[in-house]
Order: C-alpha cells, then structure tokens, then sequence
C-alpha cells in the first residue's frame, strides 16, 4: 500500500488525557506524530486546524443503526408496549435491503456528528455490514438473538450469528468485528445464554446484550429464575470481562459488586431510558466502584437520534438531578464514557479512543468558531453542555477522510435520504 499521510496542522487537542496544542500526523490508519510543529513537506494533504478543536472519534457503545427507518413511528411509549405492539410487528417486515438502507442513514448521522465506532445489535447484519465498509466508520456488529425458550428458533438465531460471524468478522480491513448479541435475560432462553458463553469463550468474541433496562425486567426475571437479572446471569456463568451490556438501569448493591468483580462493562444510554421512562442508572455510584461505564444512544426509535454530543448533555443533567447534585458526573467525566470507556468497553481501548501515537487515526475537528460554542473558554465544557453534532465539522476514521467542512466524502447523503425514505415508507405501509 502507498504511504498516505495527513497533517492535521496547529489544532488544539483534547482527549481523557487533557489539553494540548499541536500538529498530528497521520500516516495511513495510524497517528504517527504528535509535535508543537510538524514540517507539512511530503505530505499528501494538509488540514489547518487554527481554531479548531481535534477530539477522538466517539464511540457510540449501544445502537440499533437500522432503527432510524422508525424515527418517529412509536413515540410516548413504555418499553413493554413500544417493543410488543410496534417494534417487533414491524420489525417482521424487515428485509436486507431495508436494514441497509437505515444503517446507511445511521452511518450518514453518525459521520455528521463525531462518531467513528459503535456497537449495533440487530438483524441482517451481513447488510448493515455492507453499509459500514461503505461509511469508512468501524463497527463491532451482533446479530440480535431471541427465543423465547423454543428451541427450532434458538438453532436458528445460533446459526445466523455464526453465518454472520464466518461471513462479517474481520471485514473492511479490519473495521468490522463480529460480537454475540443475545437480546436480553427475559427474551433468551438459560440454553440460548449458555451456547452464546460457550461460543464466546470458543472464538475470543465480545458479548452485547440488554440488561435490567426496567422494572417490569427484574419482575420477570425474578418470577422466571428468582433471582434479579445480573445475579441470575451471574449464576449461570455469563459475565465476564467480554460482557457489555446496555441499560443496566435497575440494579441492587449487590448486583453493582458483581458487575465490579466479573468486569462487566456497561452502555449508558440516558435519553432512550428518559423516553421510554424506563429510570435512571446508578451511574455515579458504579463509576466510583471502578464499574467501566461507556455511552450510547440506543436505537433512533428510542432516542430519537445518534448524536453524542447531545447524549454526554443529558448524561450530565441526568446524574445531577438524581442526586440532586451539580457536581455530579462532571463535563470530563461523561467526556470519557463518550471516548475512551467506549473503547475499553470494546476491547479496543490499545487502538482507539484517545489521541495517541500508534492508535488508530480516528478523529473529529469541532469548528471553535461558531455562535453556540462562543466565547470559546472551556473545550470540555462547552462539548459537553453547549456544542451539538451539528458543530462537527470534520471527521477521519482509520485515516481516512470522511467528512471534511461539512461535506461527506464516503457517502452521498441526498442519495442516502433518498434511499431510507423509500425504504422507511415501503416497509411501513407493509405493516
Ligand atoms: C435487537 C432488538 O432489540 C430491540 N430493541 C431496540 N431498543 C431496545 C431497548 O431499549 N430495549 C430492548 N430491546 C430493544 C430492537 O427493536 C430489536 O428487536
Ligand atoms: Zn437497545
């Protein structure tokens, strides 16, 4: 491979290890210097980031990038009844093209506002997968598995993930990684949670399932096992460091100790649990227990959007009116769940996540001169409480450009509309 090298020249830099002024040089999917000045001679092209703000790519740790076709469709609703009366009956008319077609749309979001790796869970992952080597961003993607104790169906949701495993892992140089993605303790049987540990003990795999989400959760599972979900998934010998769950809203002490030890790592997701007013996460207590506890949106049919920037917000706000604290999970704090706990979430936190030499070159330049984010004081302060996506301005994923001053450069996005409204429109009026 030829030698591509990009100057990120004069940017103010932020990232979990603080501020700091100066020139990056990315050399293919890597950033190879980091000085107060680097000589732009033999570069291939030069970005001037006087005024801007050089951040790591978010990682997004919980998504169902698909879901943006049902944007909008089932608002004001509680989980239980969101999922059974109209989520999942249209989920049934799902198909390949269609579940492109909204990743694609995820992807276009995603780009748009700074985020360059994320964890999804969903169906026709060979598809969504398709879309991901298209954007240029990086993906840890799961087949979602539900049985609800029959058996016929477990063998078939086994067998599609590791279809989509054999076929997706490794993909787009890399980028692509395959994860299990068991539902959650009360629509997976204790077989189907037994073959997904197995399975991944076998193969080194990550594990993305939805855990202790709302109260109705722990009820069911309490009457179905006697226990709460995260003892009864301890008990049978699920968790472990390769865990990720995403919710994790109602938990006892005793289930945060467990978390602890097992080192299971969790995807906050605020706005998805403020909408479908499933509760509020303990999040201030399990970080002070050394809990890993990262960021994500949740599907856009819950949230109603990807956008990072706006979850780290009411991340923050949430926390400080749970305890009734401002000081409360703080702008630098929730910076870090957005970045750096991301990628220790998945496994990645070596190659990305902060903005290192040898890492990854995965990055986001936030344009400091824009009314919102003006006067420009505190860069963790104002990302986190006063910038939206909209101020991201350019976006490079494995060394590559995928936006550069607004404009997306690996995808076509009046295309993309195009395509997921058709598709968002067929699919509805098949319902
Ligand atoms: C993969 C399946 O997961 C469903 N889903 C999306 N968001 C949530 C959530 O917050 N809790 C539980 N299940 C969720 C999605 O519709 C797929 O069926
Ligand atoms: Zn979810």
């Amino acid at each position: 491979m030829e030698t591509e090298n990009i100057l990120i020249k004069d940017a103010q830099i932020l990232d979990a290890h603080g501020q700091r002024k100066g020139s990056v040089l990315i050399e293919n999917d890597k950033i190879k210097e980091i000085s107060p000045s680097i000589s732009p001679e033999g570069v291939n092209k030069v970005i001037n980031a006087e005024g801007k703000l050089l951040i790591p790519g978010f990682v997004n740790t919980h998504t169902h990038l698909s879901m943006t076709l049902f944007r909008g469709i089932a608002d004001d609703l509680k989980l239980e009844k969101w999922l059974n009366d109209y989520i999942w009956p249209l989920e049934a008319h799902l198909n390949g093209e269609y579940c492109y077609a909204g990743a694609l749309l995820g992807c276009v979001e995603m780009i748009k506002s700074g985020t360059t790796t994320f964890n999804d869970m969903y169906f026709y992952m060979d598809h969504v997968a398709e879309a991901v080597k298209e954007s240029g961003l990086r993906a840890v993607i799961s087949h979602g598995m539900i049985d609800f104790g029959d058996e016929k169906k477990r063998k078939a949701e086994i067998k599609e993930s590791k279809r989509i495993i054999r076929k997706c892992h490794g993909m787009a140089d890399g980028r692509i990684k395959v994860a299990l993605g068991p539902h959650s303790p009360y629509t997976c049987s204790r077989q189907l949670l037994d073959e997904v540990r197995s399975l991944a003990d076998k193969y080194g795999l990550l594990i993305h399932i939805h855990v202790a989400e709302t109260e109705d959760e722990v009820r069911q599972v309490k009457d179905k096992y006697g226990e709460r979900p995260f003892i009864y998934l301890d008990e049978i010998g699920f968790l472990g460091e390769d865990v990720i769950a995403a919710h994790a809203v109602w938990l006892s002490s005793s289930e945060i100790h467990i978390l602890r030890s097992r080192g299971v790592k969790l995807s906050h997701n605020p706005a998805s649990n403020m909408k479908l007013a499933s509760g509020v996460s303990p999040v201030e207590e399990l970080i002070n227990m050394g809990v890993c506890v990262s960021l994500g949106t949740d599907g856009a049919a819950s949230n109603n959007n990807l956008d990072m920037l706006e979850e780290m917000k009411i991340a923050a706000l949430l926390q400080k009116i749970k305890k009734m604290d401002p000081t409360a999970l703080d702008a630098g704090t929730v910076f870090k769940m957005a970045t750096i706990n991301g990628a220790a979430a998945l496994g990645m936190a070596d190659e990305i996540g902060t903005i290192e030499v040898d890492k990854k070159a995965d990055l986001a330049l936030i344009n400091t001169r824009r009314s919102s984010i003006t006067p420009w004081r505190n860069p963790t302060s104002h990302l986190v409480y006063a910038a939206s996506g909209c101020d991201v301005e350019s976006v490079i994923c494995n060394g590559e450009i995928l936006m550069e001053n607004d404009k997306l450069e690996s995808l076509d996005e009046k295309y993309v509309i195009e395509l997921a409204e058709n598709a968002a429109e067929e699919l509805i009026s098949k319902a």
